[in-house]
Formats: C-alpha cells, sequence, structure tokens
C-alpha cells in the first residue's frame, strides 16, 4: 500500500520532504478550500521542487462542479505545474454519467499532455451528505473515462471517518470493483493508524491521510509532523507483514 500524504503548501511540503523515506505521495491540496481544494498552480510548482525528485507529486483540482470544460483546464494546469497525479473530487456530479463526462475531459487533457500522468477520479464516502454521485459508482466512472485510479475521500471534514460512511465490507467492494477494472483504488477520509488492518486487508492501492499526521490529530490547527509520518508507515510496514504471514498460513493449510 503506498502512504499519500496532503501538506498544505510549501512549508509542510518541506517537512514532508523530511520524512521522504517514509511516504510514496506528496498531495498538494488547499484544505481550506475544500475536502480536495485545489492549491495555485505556482504552489504546486514550488512543492514539485521542494520534494525529492523521485517523490510523485499530486495535485487535487479541487471539489469540482459539473462543469467538463472547466475542470478540464484546471486539471492540465495541475499537470502543466509539475504534478503527475491528478486527483478530481466529484462533487457537483449527481449521476455516474455526469462524473464519467467530467472524467473523460480530464483524461484527455491530462493524457495530451503528458501520457505517463495518472488521474485519480475521486468521490465521497459521504456522498449522501452533499448530494453527489454514490461512492460505489466510482470504479466504473473512472474505468469509463479511461482514468488511472479510483478514490474515495470525505466531503465533510467533521470528525467522521471514511469507515463511519462506508463500512469496511463496502470498501472491499470498491475495491474489487477497481481492481475489476484495472484501476487502483485510493483510501482517505480521516484514516487513523487502527483503521491500516482493515485496509490493508480488503487490498488498498493508495492511502490518503492528513489530519492522522499532523499535530494532535488535527488537520486544520495542527501542522504535519515528520516523526508522525513515521510512526504511521511503522504501522502501515506491520500491518503489511502480519498480512503477508496470515496469507502463507492460508497458503500451506
Ligand atoms: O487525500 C487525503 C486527504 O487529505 C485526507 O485528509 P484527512 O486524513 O485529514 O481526512
Amino acid at each position: 500500500m503506498l502512504l499519500l500524504i496532503s501538506p498544505d503548501g510549501v512549508e509542510e511540503a518541506l517537512d514532508c520532504a523530511k520524512a521522504a523515506e517514509h511516504l510514496d505521495i506528496v498531495d498538494v491540496k488547499k484544505p481550506d478550500e475544500g475536502s480536495l481544494g485545489a492549491n495555485f498552480p505556482w504552489v504546486i510548482r514550488e512543492i514539485r521542487e521542494a520534494v525529492p525528485a523521485d517523490t510523485p507529486v499530486s495535485a487535487t483540482v479541487g471539489d469540482v462542479p459539473y462543469k467538463p470544460g472547466t475542470v478540464a483546464q484546471a486539471a492540465l494546469g495541475a499537470a502543466v505545474s509539475g504534478a503527475t497525479y491528478i486527483k478530481v473530487g466529484l462533487y457537483g456530479c449527481t449521476t455516474p454519467e455526469q462524473g464519467t463526462e467530467v472524467m473523460r475531459a480530464v483524461v484527455r487533457a491530462v493524457k495530451d499532455h503528458r501520457t505517463d500522468a495518472l488521474v485519480v477520479a475521486s468521490g465521497y464516502a459521504d456522498a449522501h451528505r452533499v448530494g453527489c454521485v454514490n461512492p460505489l459508482a466510482l470504479p466504473d466512472i473512472a474505468a469509463r473515462a479511461g482514468a488511472d485510479a479510483a478514490m474515495l475521500d470525505t466531503a465533510i471534514k467533521d470528525g467522521s471517518r471514511l469507515f463511519d460512511h462506508v463500512p469496511p465490507d463496502a470498501c472491499a467492494e470498491f475495491v474489487r470493483r477497481a481492481h475489476a477494472r484495472g484501476l487502483l483504488a485510493a483510501l482517505a477520509g480521516s484514516v487513523r493508524q487502527a483503521d491500516l488492518g482493515p485496509l490493508t486487508r480488503i487490498g488498498t492501492d493508495i492511502v490518503g491521510v492528513r489530519g492522522a499526521v499532523c499535530a494532535g490529530g488535527d488537520r486544520n490547527a495542527g501542522r504535519i509532523q515528520p516523526h508522525l509520518i513515521a510512526a504511521f508507515r511503522a504501522e502501515m510496514d506491520r500491518q503489511a507483514r502480519e498480512h503477508a504471514a496470515a496469507a502463507d498460513v492460508t497458503a500451506v493449510s
């Protein structure tokens, strides 16, 4: 499982860089503009320069409206600015068709610029609270659009968590649907160390985190702490080892 960490700007990205050996993807967002709030192009560029060259930079394009042209142009902006993972939160899409239309436009805009960029279609575990597309529709939307990954996050950051809205069994179904379509499955939403066992067992490819690696577990008032990134990764590694050992036992019995 890859660890994606979301700093809110250059200063926190530098703290991520100090823990670069413990993380896999640095994800640029602007949390005060929403769960997947988009940051400025110059911030993406500065963060690209601040983190080690072999650490991929992701950028969120925003909690986007159902406006394929607008969103495609914004996604291209993120790619031109140096992000190689482009994440789109389909906040304003109420049907799978709308989500697919937006994501198709994004995929074309991004891949015309850079074929090796990865496009991530993100929905929301608490979609029922904001009126957007059902979370379990995301793998199909992503696949139909030619995206590379399907993701879930929470739209409202009020302390409720991924599993409060989409329990582990439903997340497992999300992962199954993504993998059946050849996609990466990414999960986020106030994920804590205690969630890493289930997330590992269901085969999550990418876990996205901010609050759990901020001081006091507070994604708004707390700042990202390199030692908390290291501790989070240590728990991920421990869970991966346990899962591998359990799989070995099953294989020989
Ligand atoms: O993409 C990951 C999100 O930023 C997760 O943030 P959170 O762990 O504070 O919910």
